[in-house]
């Protein structure tokens, strides 16, 4: 549905990047370059069927114009309606070479194909009522309908929905925008294909691809390979999920530690601890590689001591669920004095408390999180957004629905863990852990228990190997 590692640009940063490189190369060459992209695949998706294309005034119209003229040259059935007069150079350029007639948008009726040439990374408002309907009755009318770059009112660069119909398919013109994969985009844009168009695209923003994983080298050891230690306390089979998650996900030694932890998997090793106060010393093993904590923790005094305890070391930590509570607005506070690193995995509500409500798309949000807490962050949810603190993004959508249900982020945790423990670096075991996630979920198909990953995690690596 999305191109894995693809590169994401906000609206503005597309512009600086097409502005660069028209200094180099005609703006009608990469306009023509766009509109053929759009007719290929319109081509290969209509199947002889007659094409509706919508042009809006401004160059996502240009690129429909140069579509619908390759497409009526290649001889299919193509008829064009316009939202006003071209407003830009380029557009009326691409206008003028139009040679069919151009009706009004509002004279429009359904075809079996439409081409959603409205509007892309310049929508400055939402959609009027009119426009809005016509575009959904369009669609609605249409057997197949492709999206120029966007679907026509998705907010580019958080996909906020101001009036964007839902296509069979949107074409990605030189780099993914965030609301490719985020927000109502999720459900609008239908497959995602990105066109190359040849503007040179910088970014640390990237959709997430499959990992690579490294197999254990002949002269490594349990301890070489990374030890999890998972704090449990008030519901322990989360913190038991987390480590079941963990040992499967390539950690060499696990440990369970609470007050009289269980564990049905005899390879996760049990480690009695009565008070906070003992907890300070059993996590003082140097050969512990990484800490999860907040799975089943609990919020009462004994979790807040447990949690104190895990943060007066100097391990590196994956907070969790409850833990995350525990800190609310004090987060960045306590992980900014931390030497180790730390990751957080909240999501939406906790990432709500910890950092507030305000501050732009779920990327912007989250970025800032990172940098004000000094973590890398996983902003869980049906888009979730990786950033670390120096302003990296990996975004993963369209993980499955089924993995809406109690366990799944004990499970999250314990991966990231285990590739924590591993060495990955600090982004590269948060995207891993994401990725591992999703494919443990899309193995194991519909309505699984939580529990039931953990057998699909190896699979998943070895998918990765
Ligand atoms: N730069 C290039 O040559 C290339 C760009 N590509 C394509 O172009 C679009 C971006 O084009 P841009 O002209 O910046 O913007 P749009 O075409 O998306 O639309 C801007 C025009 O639409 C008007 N507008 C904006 N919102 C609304 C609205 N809600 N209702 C009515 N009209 C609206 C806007 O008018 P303003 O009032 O806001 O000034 C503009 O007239 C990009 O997505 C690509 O498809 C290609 O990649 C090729 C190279
Ligand atoms: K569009």
């Amino acid at each position: 549905m999305i191109p894995p590692g693809a590169p994401i640009l906000t609206a503005e940063a597309m512009r600086a990047a097409e502005d660069a490189h028209f200094r180099g190369v005609p703006q009608l060459d990469v306009m023509e370059r766009a509109g053929a992209a759009i007719a290929r695949e319109a081509a290969r998706f209509a199947t002889g069927r007659d094409m509706l294309v919508l042009a809006g005034p401004g160059n996502n119209g240009g690129d429909a114009f140069v579509a619908a003229r390759l497409l009526k040259a290649a001889g299919h059935d193509v008829t064009v309606a316009a939202m006003g007069e071209p407003q830009t150079p380029a557009a009326r350029t691409m206008f003028e070479r139009w040679e069919g007639a151009t009706s009004s948008l509002y004279e429009a009726r359904p075809r079996p194909i439409l081409i959603d040439g409205l509007f892309g990374t310049g929508m400055s408002r939402a959609l009027d009522r009119g426009p809005r309907a016509l575009l959904a009755d369009l669609a609605k009318g249409a057997e197949f309908s492709l999206a120029i770059d966007l679907p026509s009112g998705l907010e580019t660069d958080s996909g906020a929905d101001y009036g964007a119909p839902r296509v069979s398919a949107t074409i990605a013109l030189a780099a993914l925008k965030p609301a490719h994969l985020l927000g109502a985009g999720l459900e609008k844009c239908g497959h995602v294909l990105l066109a190359d168009i040849g503007i040179p695209v910088e970014s640390a923003w990237h959709s997430l691809a499959r990992p690579r994983i490294e197999a254990p080298g002949a002269f490594d050891h349990k301890y070489s390979r990374g030890m999890v230690a998972v704090i449990e306390n008030a519901m322990p089979g989360a913190a038991r999920l987390a480590a079941g998650a963990a040992a499967s996900a390539g950690a060499g030694y696990v440990m369970l530690i609470g007050t009289d932890p269980a564990s049905r998997v005899d390879a996760i090793v049990r480690k009695s601890v009565a008070a906070a106060e003992d907890l300070a010393d059993a996590l003082a093993d140097p050969r512990i590689g990484v800490v999860v904590v907040g799975p089943g923790l609990g919020r009462d005094r004994r979790a807040e001591g447990l949690l104190k305890a895990v943060l007066a070391t100097s391990h590196p930590l994956v907070l969790d669920g409850d833990a995350l509570s525990l800190l609310g607005r004090n987060a960045a506070r306590w992980l900014q004095a931390r030497t180790a690193p730390s990751w957080l995995t909240p999501h939406g509500g906790e990432f709500d408390r910890l950092f507030g409500e305000a501050g732009g798309s779920k990327i912007d949000r989250t970025l800032a999180a990172a940098a004000e807490a000094q973590a890398t962050i996983v902003h869980k949810g049906a888009d979730t957004v990786i950033a670390d603190p120096r302003g990296a993004v990996r975004v993963a959508a369209h993980a499955s629905p089924w993995l809406s249900t109690a366990g799944t982020g004990d499970l999250l945790a314990g991966l990231l863990a285990a590739r924590v423990a591993c060495g990955d670096d600090a982004l590269v075991a948060a995207e891993t852990a994401v990725w591992l996630h999703a494919a443990a979920a899309r193995r194991a198909g519909p309505a699984f228990v939580a529990d039931a990953l953990i057998g699909q995690i190896p699979q998943a690596v070895s998918e990765c190997l």
